[in-house]
């Protein structure tokens, strides 16, 4: 295949509505994405358990779980890299078992690693696999002037890729996800090793291929690094989606967990044996002249469960000179939905 730039492939300012192929005819009504009761067993190992989810237009779903989860499974059947045991996954409507070719057509799948060549640079890779997914003249260039601008690499367009920072790389790679402009972007860990301007310009490129209506579907081991760019995330572990919904609704089922800390005068002993006879509280432990516990109660009872257990502790004469609370962070959402177990 002929790597070389064409003659006139220098970076253009380029209009979106140019490239993006709006003359293909719409799929279905479906959604872009959709896995249904999806399985996928490896030997005795359940790697994907009955997995159902759909993301809608311009929507950013973050798939969360744990290394070994079967996040990139998912994904690689999604991407028709690999077939269900049972159950199916579609693409705006088209069956990755009964319709691959449509699905590839429709989809980028931006790996956890992939690789790179010698000797090619930005420009040329980006063109590789334009031709490779058979786009010409034109088309292929209106593409080419786009993604380049999209990714911001228009300045490195002669630039060697082994020479590219992991940043630069990882923008180059997500350009050549999108050089077909598929309505579904799959991306498997893309901010794994960024430093965090990588990361932040990572995030605004989601936003930004969210805007153009694509669906994304992306994952990760860590909650925090999603949150603010998704709409909702499914979080799985062993195979299961363990929850789905908004990173707000998520954490509103634990945000009834509260941790508490008490400072006191005197000893601490006999408020450790006063706490473990109260019901719903847990974890209690001492550390010099404080205690900690986590109160769990429902949602809309939780403040006045905490007056109730601040006046109990003073009503039974310990001396209390502070009482504090910590909402539960993102990381300890995720931790507390998921048990952290592996396979
Ligand atoms: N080709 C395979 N052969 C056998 N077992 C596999 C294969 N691919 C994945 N698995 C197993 O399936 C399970 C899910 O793996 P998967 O790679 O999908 O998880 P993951 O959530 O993507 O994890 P990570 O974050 O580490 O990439 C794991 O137990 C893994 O060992």
């Amino acid at each position: 295949m002929n790597l070389s730039p064409s003659s006139n492939g220098g970076p253009v300012a380029s209009d979106p509505a140019a490239w993006t192929m709006s003359s293909r005819p719409a799929a279905t009504s479906a959604p872009p994405i959709e896995l249904r009761n999806l399985n996928r067993w490896f030997g005795t190992t359940h790697a994907v358990d009955d997995v159902t989810f759909t993301v809608g237009v311009g929507e950013v779903f973050g798939y969360i779980g744990p290394n070994g989860a079967g996040k990139t499974t998912s994904m690689r059947i999604l991407a028709t890299l690999d077939e269900p045991s049972s159950g199916d996954a579609f693409v705006d409507g088209f069956s990755v078992v009964e319709d691959p070719d449509r699905v590839r057509s429709r989809l980028g799948f931006m790996p956890d690693y992939y690789g790179t060549y010698q000797n090619v640079n930005v420009w040329e890779y980006l063109d590789f696999f334009a031709r490779a997914y058979g786009l010409r003249g034109t088309v292929r260039k209106r593409a080419l002037d786009f993604v380049m601008d999209f990714t911001g690499l228009d300045d490195l367009a002669r630039k060697p890729i082994d020479g590219l920072s992991k940043g630069m790389k990882q923008r180059l790679c997500l350009g050549r996800t999108m050089i077909h402009d598929p309505s579904v972007m799959v991306l498997d860990e893309p901010a794994a090793g960024l430093d965090p301007r990588a990361r932040i310009e990572l995030r605004e490129m989601i936003t930004r291929l969210a805007e153009l209506g694509k669906a994304v579907l992306i994952s990760s081991h860590i909650l925090t690094e999603l949150a603010e760019v998704c709409d909702r995330v499914g979080i799985i572990e062993l195979g299961r989606l363990v929850a789905v919904g908004t990173v707000e609704e998520i954490s509103s089922r634990v945000e009834q967990r509260i941790a508490v800390q008490v400072r006191l005068l005197g000893e601490v002993g006999p408020l450790v044996a006063w706490l473990q006879q109260q019901p719903e509280i847990e974890e209690v432990s001492a550390a010099e002249a404080h205690v900690r516990f986590v109160q769990s109660s429902e949602r809309e009872r939780s403040a006045e469960h905490l007056a109730d257990t601040l006046a109990g502790m003073i009503g039974a004469g310990f001396r209390v000179t502070e009482f504090s609370t910590k909402s539960k962070s993102l990381e300890d959402v995720f931790l507390h939905v998921t048990q952290g177990r592996v396979q």
